[in-house]
């Protein structure tokens, strides 16, 4: 088994190309339905993704150094953000670096994400390839409650403070040199809306080009109705252009790749 051909021509030649060290890749990712929801009524999960597309964001996954959420969704989901879906046998597959977009610390110390770590710490295990475990880090702010960041580096974090936009978050625009910083060439962002919706909405890089680079949607066939929207409410006004790269069909789901119109 072997990744999908469109991720490879039109994401991985992307996130490997030489530029990225110095220029960090932005892929944002996501599944909805028809009716543009990612989650249900109050930002319970469902299941959008057949076999296939899920697969397929594994592969994506292994196509960066680094995947991105925000805390909400860490809140929501508890997800693992590995990539135990690819073939376990091929060592030359990575799992990305997991990174939660946490101002101010609210990320539970009993996520699972992190307690995996601790686990294979303690374990002392030699897991490489896709068995590989890596320490989640949480990028907050420069006053983010020290207590907190004690207990989430007990519970197995590293902390990365950043200077935060006046709005509170953590600016998309300065985001690809935080990436540069900590050495991570290209990232997913999987979500959730709020960050989804700050990246779509970033002004364009100092070099004039937009902050996210590749945008891969996953479109589900199945309406949701209440529930969480790709973006939220009133922050569908002023989305980017996108011009067309490609779509595929998987199994039920479609696949759209598109760039950011400049
Ligand atoms: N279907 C999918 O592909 C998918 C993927 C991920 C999450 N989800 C769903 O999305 C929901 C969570 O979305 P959400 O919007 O509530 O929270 P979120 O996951 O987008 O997290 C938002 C939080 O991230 C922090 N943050 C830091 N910098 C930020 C920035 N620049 N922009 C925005 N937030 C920033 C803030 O604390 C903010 O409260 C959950 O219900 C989850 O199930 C769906
Ligand atoms: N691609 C995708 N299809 C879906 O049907 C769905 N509900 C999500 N939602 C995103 C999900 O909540 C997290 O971002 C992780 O994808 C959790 O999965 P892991 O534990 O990391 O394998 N994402």
């Amino acid at each position: 088994m072997s990744a999908p051909a469109f991720l490879v021509e039109h994401v991985a030649k992307r996130t490997t190309a030489p530029s990225t060290s110095e220029r960090p890749h932005i892929t944002l990712t996501w599944a909805q339905s028809l009716d543009m929801k990612i989650a249900g009524p109050g930002g319970a999960r469902v299941t959008l993704s057949g076999p296939e597309s899920m697969l397929m964001t594994h592969w994506l996954r292994t196509m960066h150094d680094a995947i991105l959420i925000g805390v909400q969704t860490v809140i929501m989901d508890d997800p693992r953000l590995k990539i135990q879906q690819v073939p376990q046998d091929d060592p030359t597959l990575l799992p990305p670096q997991p990174l939660v977009l946490d101002p101010k610390l609210r990320m539970p110390p009993t996520a699972r994400m992190l307690s995996e770590w601790m686990n294979n710490k303690a374990g002392n295990t030699t897991a490489a390839g896709p068995q590989l475990v890596r320490q989640p880090w949480i990028i907050c702010g420069q006053d983010a409650d020290d207590a907190k960041a004690k207990a989430l580096e007990e519970a197995g974090a590293r902390i990365v403070r950043v200077e935060l936009h006046e709005n509170g978050y953590i600016s998309p625009t300065t985001f690809p040199t935080v990436l540069r910083d900590l050495g991570l060439r290209s990232v997913m962002i999987e979500g959730g809306s709020r960050v989804l919706s700050s990246f779509l909405h970033a002004p364009n890089r100092a070099d004039g080009t937009p902050v996210v680079d590749s945008v891969v949607v996953t479109v589900a066939p199945m309406f949701i109705g209440e529930g969480i929207s790709v973006v939220p409410p009133g922050a569908d006004v002023g989305l980017p252009g996108l011009t067309f790269v490609h779509t595929e069909t998987m199994g039920k789901d479609a696949v759209m790749v598109c760039t950011l119109a400049a």
